[in-house]
């Protein structure tokens, strides 16, 4: 039994968030756990509500998953302020949790902040260091590092900088380039760099596609998986989320947590 644990914020939607994270760790035959960080009123559509919840609270839920459970390994996401993100990380150094996957989550697709401009630094220099890999997208790693990416070069030293923060791994997510009709990701531990290359889908129902990312990551890790195999799984397994796409609500759809299984031939 693999346990994983995610420290996110819900999406009332289901798309995104902790609702996406716990399906991905389902479809992968994964335990899955959270600590809720905040609730967002959230649809299709964009963000309606955000209610941070309090750091105590955070802590508890942390405290109660690591106290009895057991983690093998944790992904974090939405984590909306400076005060939030140091908690979080302090109960990572609090109980020696090194497969620690950071999704730097910013802006929702409608363009909704879910992290407060002045916690950008706390999220460098607080919880970087903590992190095995950081998975953030184009516009993200821009704002982690300052640096414009337009090619594979920039991303490289992109990665680079992130390292230098103090992350084991970084992949830099090409959901964004939409000047290629492919969608590229970038991994580099530090010494060598691998790519990972799908076909663009030409969708608009993308919400929640770095959510799944890296909860596909965090729940291959929690197997065993060396990170480059997780972020070929995880790869896999959001391809095929966006390819069998739901057509739900009116705005940017979810992506289909349970196309992977379907597609190995796996049915209930
Ligand atoms: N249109 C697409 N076609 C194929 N793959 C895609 C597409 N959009 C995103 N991806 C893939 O989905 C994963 C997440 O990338 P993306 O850059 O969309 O993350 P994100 O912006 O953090 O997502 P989110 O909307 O959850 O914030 C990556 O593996 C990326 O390559
Ligand atoms: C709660 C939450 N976390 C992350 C994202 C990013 O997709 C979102 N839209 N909502």
């Amino acid at each position: 039994m693999f346990k994983a644990l995610t420290i996110a914020g819900s999406d009332s939607g289901g798309g995104a968030g902790i609702q996406a994270d716990l399906k991905t760790f389902q479809e992968l035959d994964v335990y899955g756990m959270s600590a809720i960080t905040a609730v967002t009123a959230q649809n299709t559509l964009g963000v309606q509500g955000v209610q941070p919840i309090s750091k105590e609270m955070i802590a508890a839920q942390i405290d109660a998953v690591a106290q009895d459970l057991g983690v093998d390994a944790l992904k974090t996401g939405m984590l909306f302020s400076s005060d939030i993100i140091i908690t979080v990380a302090e109960k990572i150094r609090h109980y020696g949790w090194n497969k620690v996957v950071v999704d730097p989550v910013m802006i929702a697709k409608g363009g909704a902040p879910l992290l407060q401009q002045e916690a950008v630094t706390a999220v460098k220099e607080k919880l970087l260091p903590y992190a095995f890999i950081v998975t953030p997208n184009i516009p993200e790693a821009e704002e982690l590092t300052g640096l414009r990416i337009q090619s594979e070069a920039d991303k490289i030293e992109a990665a680079k900088k992130l390292i230098s923060y103090g992350v084991k791994n970084v992949i830099i997510k090409g959901g964004h380039d939409e000047n290629t009709n492919e969608s590229i990701d970038l991994l580099f531990d530090g010494k060598d760099s691998y790519t990972f290359t799908s076909h663009r889908i030409n969708t608009k129902n993308t919400h929640g596609t770095g959510c799944t990312f890296s909860a596909s990551i965090t729940a291959c890790l929690a197997k065993g998986l060396s990170v480059y195999e997780s972020v070929v799984i995880a790869k896999r397994f959001i391809t095929a989320a966006i390819e069998a796409d739901l057509e739900l609500g009116s705005g940017h759809g979810p992506t289909n947590h349970w196309a992977y299984k379907r597609k190995a031939g796996i049915t209930v």
